[in-house]
């Protein structure tokens, strides 16, 4: 089977967040089942040096008003087609904002683009590469499946929607510019609210929709984390399935991880105190070995509730904690957490960037990880937490509500306690679970018997990449009966 991922991100080569983990390790684990992938990604200034690797190349002729090609490379064991158009994507700045911070104008045309050669691909091949299914991630790629459909094409398609926050609404103005068929601009199309969806599009027009945790899927489908799609969603009830996402074990394996400061397993925790020093000493914090030593790796944004932490921030000094922090985004949120380090020097420490080396040494070298967010898809600091004995304190939602066990006594006693759950998501229930952390820490034998649960507990692809192929198999059987 041959299948085609369209994605604006993909690690290691590019990457704001876990939708570019999960499009860089996904394509690895489906190779195992026999499922050879392509990925397509727009060809971004970042990745010139990679774009001189390619072993051959295909005119697409003007996309959008941009001359563009497809490169194809192989490398870090994928095989990739760059989408380049130089003036759509070769421009100083980020992936999706410019160097103001604010969306670039034309982000419609660009990832319209990345969308249109996805769906020529899948219609014309190629070269003599030509895919069996479509899978679209995110609104970026959400106008694959709908131009694949437009164009007649009866190929499957799959969406998978890593947050459904991000829409990508844009005025219905663009319609024609967008090559869209104006006949789909309704409500049982790609219109929504008087502007155009490239999300939605998507979801119409893909046979099969994913998500990334079970728990998402069934809170999409609710108004309170549907945002406005849950209706859509429950229309599309039987064809929507949530897939937990899976770390690429290999990147993110303690034993052998170049970024941190002395490798580790569960049988020589010992040796993870040489990373808690080399942390405490990049975020300026004093050493404490009686209590825990927290850390955040995130995006600053309203859904990781963040703001919560900050009035957590005097309990967990109060209790002789320190916190890491490492993150970018909401300008509010990085004055805050700067404010916050200056108030607590030597307690609190922040970073403000984005570091991957350096978010690896967090994870070997903080003693828990906090998550509190609003909604969480999946998430995956988590799931590094757990693969690196840092245990997760998460609020009891999405993707956190199914991958991590409460230390409750029960699971103590049961040995399959990973971390810690708090709900609802407030801050005075965040202060709890921080509060039940510092007194378990102070158990030695406990606590090293979470860290030993937690380095257990599966988080590879294996089981997730054979629901995707069980998943595939079925809609290709299903396009081979429509077929006879
Ligand atoms: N400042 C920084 N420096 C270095 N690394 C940083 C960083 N900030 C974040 N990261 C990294 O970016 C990734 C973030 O992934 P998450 O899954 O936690 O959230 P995100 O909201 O981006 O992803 C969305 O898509 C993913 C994938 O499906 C879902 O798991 C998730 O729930 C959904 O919101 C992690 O690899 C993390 O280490």
């Amino acid at each position: 089977m041959k299948v085609l991922l369209a994605a604006s991100e993909c690690a290691p080569f590019v990457k704001t967040g876990g939708l570019a983990d999960v499009v860089g390790a996904l394509p690895k684990a489906l190779a195992e089942a026999d499922i050879e992938c392509r990925v397509i990604l727009p060809l971004y200034p970042t990745l010139k040096g990679l774009a001189r690797k390619a072993t051959s190349d295909m005119d697409l002729g003007t996309l959008f008003g941009s001359p563009a090609r497809l490169l194809a490379i192989e490398a870090e064991g994928l095989s990739l087609l760059l989408l380049q158009a130089p003036d759509l994507f070769e421009r100083k700045g980020g992936i999706y904002l410019d160097e103001s911070g604010n969306d670039w104008t034309d982000n419609a045309q660009r990832f319209a683009a990345l969308s249109n050669a996805a769906a020529q691909v899948s219609l014309t091949g190629y070269e003599n590469w030509r895919p069996d299914l479509l899978h679209a991630h995110d609104w970026q790629a959400g106008l694959a499946p709908w131009y694949l459909r437009q164009a007649g094409s009866r190929m499957p398609s799959v969406i998978t929607i890593h947050n459904i926050a991000f829409q990508g609404l844009f005025p219905a103005a663009l319609t024609r510019l967008l090559k869209l068929d104006p006949a789909g601009y309704s409500r049982e199309g790609y219109e929504y609210y008087g502007q155009i969806s490239f999300l939605k599009a998507g979801i119409i027009a893909s046979e099969r929709i994913t998500t990334v945790s079970p728990t998402y899927a069934r809170e999409l489908m609710a108004a309170e984390f549907g945002m406005g799609f849950e209706g859509l969603l429950q229309s599309r009830k039987s064809d929507l399935v949530g897939i937990l996402n899976g770390i690429d074990l290999k990147a993110w394996d303690p034993q052998s991880d170049t970024a941190i400061a002395e490798n580790y397993s569960a049988r020589s925790l010992k040796r993870k105190a040489a990373n808690r020093q080399a942390l405490e000493k990049r975020f300026g914090l004093s050493g404490n070995p009686d209590a825990p030593l927290f850390c955040v790796i995130s995006r600053l944004t309203e859904q990781k509730g963040l703001d919560l932490l900050l009035d957590a921030i005097p309990a967990l000094v109060g209790r002789g904690a320190r916190l890491a922090l490492l993150g970018s985004g909401e300008k509010k949120l990085e004055e805050s957490f700067r404010k916050a380090a200056a108030d607590h020097a030597g307690s609190v420490g922040t970073i403000i960037g984005y570091d991957e080396n350096l978010s690896h040494l967090m994870q070997a070298g903080s003693d828990a990880i906090l998550v509190p967010s609003r909604f969480e898809p999946c998430g995956l600091t988590q799931l590094y937490g757990l693969r690196y004995g840092t245990l997760p304190v998460v609020s009891r939602t999405g993707g956190l509500a199914d991958t991590i066990i409460d230390a409750n006594d029960a699971a103590i006693r049961a040995g399959s306690a990973t971390g810690f759950q708090f709900a609802p998501v407030t801050a005075e229930n965040l202060v709890h679970a921080i509060d039940r952390a510092c007194d378990l820490f102070g158990d030695r034998k406990i606590w090293t018997l979470l860290m030993r649960n937690a380095m257990r507990h599966q988080v590879g692809w294996d089981a997730s990449a054979t629901a995707y192929q069980s998943l595939f198999e079925s809609l290709l059987d299903g396009a081979e009966k429509d077929a006879e």
